[in-house]
């Protein structure tokens, strides 16, 4: 089997977390915007805009209605007013068109063709019925006078002097006519039509009897009782088509049509609330958590900051310890490096450099430095007697005793064993240095007792000492090795003493210039 290699997924970088939110905030206020488009009123204006035009549309339809039965009627005005309100009612028709829309709602587009459609054959209808009619009510208003005004010439003259027995048919024949035409008008049929037709055949037969006079007035009834027959029908015909395109019904329908459309409108946009109500809500839930999520990494990032702080601060003060414990074992150790450690003396290192600076300052000021090399008398059997310890103590106690005596300014070192250096400065004169070393003597021979046991020691002093230029020159260990051949004469000489060396200098009183 191969082993197929697992497939690297791509690790989520801060950029594409970045991306990833962006993407996210883009589609949420896309949503956002989507829901509260389609949660928008539709406009109020638009929904009694419309229905007022419907409105207006079925008054006018009305009114059209009523005038076309008052022309059925036959009265006067009505004609002209038939066509009137046609531009009006074609304008009204336009503007509900634009306001069905282009998609969607099948029922609300056909209600609007069905009205269309009915309007324009009504109007097409009532332009013929508007035609035809005016002849016809002329006919029938003039018709009924004119028979009545033929029958009264009749009973005159003229029925004087045409044949009695034509008379009296003619004036039936015209009744006949009034009574059908009357029928006819009412109700039209063929055998009335065909009745009607044959008296007024009989009336024509019968003009050679008659005047000129009375013929013309003959043939104007005719006339207008053909126009009867004629139109009667025709307008009837008219009429009944007029009714059958029901725009009454048409306008109807559309009016529901177009509240059933807004309603619809109205409904959608109330669930599209409900939808852009919840998704808020959701958004505000997302906010939150956001912000919940914002505020822990907040505290996170404090106490991460908090810790480090504390951290920080443990690690500078360990640092400022360590420091301070480095520095004072520097200084320790610097200590160690300068000072005998039994008695605290300096050492020989530091002396030789305390004493190089002060044979340089009696280069400068032209003052004597004096050094007194002590070695201890006895000190050998202290410590052969009473133990090392005793010794020790002996070597303390000789240190505290001759530093107590000297100044500030001059320098008490041990240099190792039972050897102790004197350094003096600014020695005013020999005498002065003299005193200083018979102190020393004093003070070491003092020292009888140690840890309970009776001691016996002194010291051998051997001095020098350099002046100004000349003795700094010299150098300090040429200094203290005349100190020491000094001492060691005094040993010789018996010890307990102070010895001077041969070429040590000091200042002559009244000469302030050197020498020995
Ligand atoms: N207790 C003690 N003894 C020391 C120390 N350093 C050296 N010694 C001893 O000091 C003695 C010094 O010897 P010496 O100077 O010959 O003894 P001394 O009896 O003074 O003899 P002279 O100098 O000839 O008078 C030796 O016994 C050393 O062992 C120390 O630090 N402590």
């Amino acid at each position: 089997m191969v082993a197929v290699p697992a497939q690297r997924v791509a690790p989520w970088t801060p950029r594409r977390r970045l991306q990833l939110a962006g993407v996210t905030v883009l589609v949420l206020a896309l949503l956002l915007a989507f829901l509260f488009v389609r949660s928008e009123a539709a406009d109020p204006e638009i929904r009694n805009d419309v229905m007022l035009g419907v409105r207006e549309l079925e008054k006018l339809d009305a009114e059209w209605d009523a005038n076309i039965l008052r022309a059925h009627i036959g009265r006067a005005p009505a004609t002209p007013q038939l066509t009137t309100g046609l531009p009006r009612m074609r304008a009204l028709l336009v503007r509900l068109g634009e306001a069905v829309p282009d998609k969607g709602n099948p029922a609300l587009r056909s209600a609007y063709a069905q009205l269309s459609d009915a309007m324009q054959r009504k109007e097409l209808i009532t332009v013929q019925f508007a035609r035809h009619n005016p002849p016809l009510r002329e006919a029938l208003t003039y018709l009924p006078p004119a028979v009545a005004d033929l029958k009264t010439e009749l009973g005159g003259i003229e029925g004087a002097l045409a044949p009695a027995r034509l008379v009296v048919r003619l004036d039936a024949s015209l009744n006949a006519l009034l009574t059908e035409i009357l029928r006819y008008n009412v109700i039209p049929s063929a055998p009335l039509a065909a009745r009607i037709d044959e008296i007024l055949g009989d009336v024509a037969a019968q003009q050679i009897a008659f005047s000129p006079a009375v013929v013309e007035k003959m043939d104007a009834i005719i006339k207008a009782s053909r126009v009867i027959l004629e139109k009667r029908p025709l307008e009837n015909r008219l009429e009944a088509q007029i009714a059958a395109t029901a725009t009454g019904a048409a306008l109807d329908r559309l009016g529901r049509e177009f509240d059933r459309s807004f309603d619809a409108a109205l409904a959608l946009r109330e669930r599209y609330r409900g939808y852009l109500f919840a998704y808020s809500a959701f958004l505000l839930l997302l906010l939150a958590y956001a912000g919940m999520r914002l505020r822990r990494s907040y505290r996170i990032i404090g106490e991460v900051n908090h810790r480090l702080q504390a951290a920080n601060e443990n690690l500078e003060h360990r640092v400022a310890e360590r420091t301070a414990e480095l520095e004072s074992q520097s200084k320790q150790l610097e200590r160690l490096a300068q000072h005998d450690s039994l008695t605290g003396l300096i050492n020989y290192r530091q002396l030789t450099r305390l004493l190089e600076r002060a044979l340089a300052r009696a280069d400068r000021r032209d003052t004597v430095v004096v050094i007194m090399f002590i070695d201890l008398d006895g000190f050998k059997a202290v410590n052969d007697t009473y133990g090392h310890a005793t010794g020790d103590l002996v070597l303390q106690m000789v240190a505290r005793r001759v530093q107590d005596k000297l100044r500030a300014e001059d320098a008490l070192a041990r240099l190792g064993g039972d050897e102790f250096v004197i350094m003096l400065e600014e020695v005013a004169s020999r005498e002065g240095a003299l005193r200083v070393a018979q102190i020393a003597l004093d003070e070491i021979k003092s020292v009888t007792e140690a840890d309970g046991n009776p001691i016996s020691i002194s010291a051998s002093i051997g001095i020098s000492s350099a002046r100004g230029h000349a003795g700094a020159a010299r150098g300090s260990a040429a200094l203290l090795a005349e100190a020491d051949k000094a001492m060691y004469e005094a040993k010789n000489s018996g010890k307990g003493v102070f010895v001077v060396s041969p070429d040590a200098q000091w200042v002559v009183p009244g000469d302030g210039g050197a020498t020995g």
